[in-house]
């Protein structure tokens, strides 16, 4: 059985703490419960707009995580300085719209293909493992190779938010999408959207790697706090992928 991981994104604590100006929620209590839960590692996204995750946040996150740090980002000069001088071990390559409520889709790496060729080849030479965050679509899938980044990410947006026959053919296009990936010896990871009901049909994907999931696992935290949110978490992707 391959095994399956959890990278839980915290953007959410820090929406929270951002809401009032305050020093809490802590960040590093939250990486320190969900280190403890069994995470796999932790993802946080520095947006443009600051309006979560702070620049002093990713420095200090780095110093304490002891799990892998996966820093989503924008392909832009500023962002890529960031990520070099911070080293996260993953960079996630995601697409931004300073507008927009949440990330609304995958990375198009056919039409920015050189932009984000060189960020891949930067963070690269940086040794930072690139993942590009695109949508579960064999033509954008082909062209990873040539941009050079060993990772994608499945966006699961579409499914999360789909419902009957849609969610169904959203799933049938991950699935597919997956397997191409794989051939090509990409590592296939996936996330947006994932929550306690949808996360099992995703998990089941046997060459699917990593799961990033953050929002939904804030919200459970509200109940039960973040280190049991992760473990639930972690214990329903385990079944999953075990057939249970
Ligand atoms: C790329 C991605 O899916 C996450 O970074 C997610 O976007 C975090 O939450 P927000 O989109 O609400 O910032
Ligand atoms: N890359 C996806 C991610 O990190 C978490 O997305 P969400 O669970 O907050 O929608």
């Amino acid at each position: 059985m391959n095994k399956i991981e959890l990278g839980v994104n915290i953007d959410h604590i820090a929406t929270l703490r951002q809401a009032r100006g305050t020093a809490y929620p802590d960040l590093l209590e939250a990486v320190r419960l969900v280190e403890d839960a069994g995470a796999h590692a932790i993802t946080i996204h520095l947006r443009e707009d600051r309006r979560h995750i702070q620049d002093a946040d990713v420095y200090a996150i780095r110093q304490m995580c002891t799990r892998r740090l996966n820093l989503e980002l924008a392909a832009t000069d500023e962002m890529v300085g960031i990520a070099c001088d911070v080293l996260p071990n993953d960079a996630c390559v995601v697409p931004e719209k300073r507008e927009e409520l949440t990330t609304e889709g995958g990375l198009d790496i056919i039409g920015q293909f050189e932009r984000v060729r060189s960020v891949t080849q930067r963070l690269n030479a940086a040794n930072i493992r690139v993942s590009l965050f695109i949508e579960p679509d064999i033509e954008q899938i082909r062209r990873v190779p040539d941009i050079g980044a060993p990772v994608i990410e499945l966006h699961t947006g579409t499914y999360a938010n789909a419902t009957g026959a849609a969610k169904a053919q959203e799933l049938q296009r991950i699935r597919e999408a997956t397997e191409f990936a794989h051939s090509l010896g990409i590592q296939v990871n996936a996330g947006h959207g994932l929550d306690y009901h949808n996360t099992q049909a995703i998990a089941v994907i046997p060459n699917i790697r990593e799961l990033n999931i953050g929002h939904s696992m804030v919200a459970r935290a509200v109940f039960v706090g973040i280190r049991q949110a992760t473990v639930e978490m972690l214990a329903l992707m385990q079944a999953a992928r075990a057939g249970a």
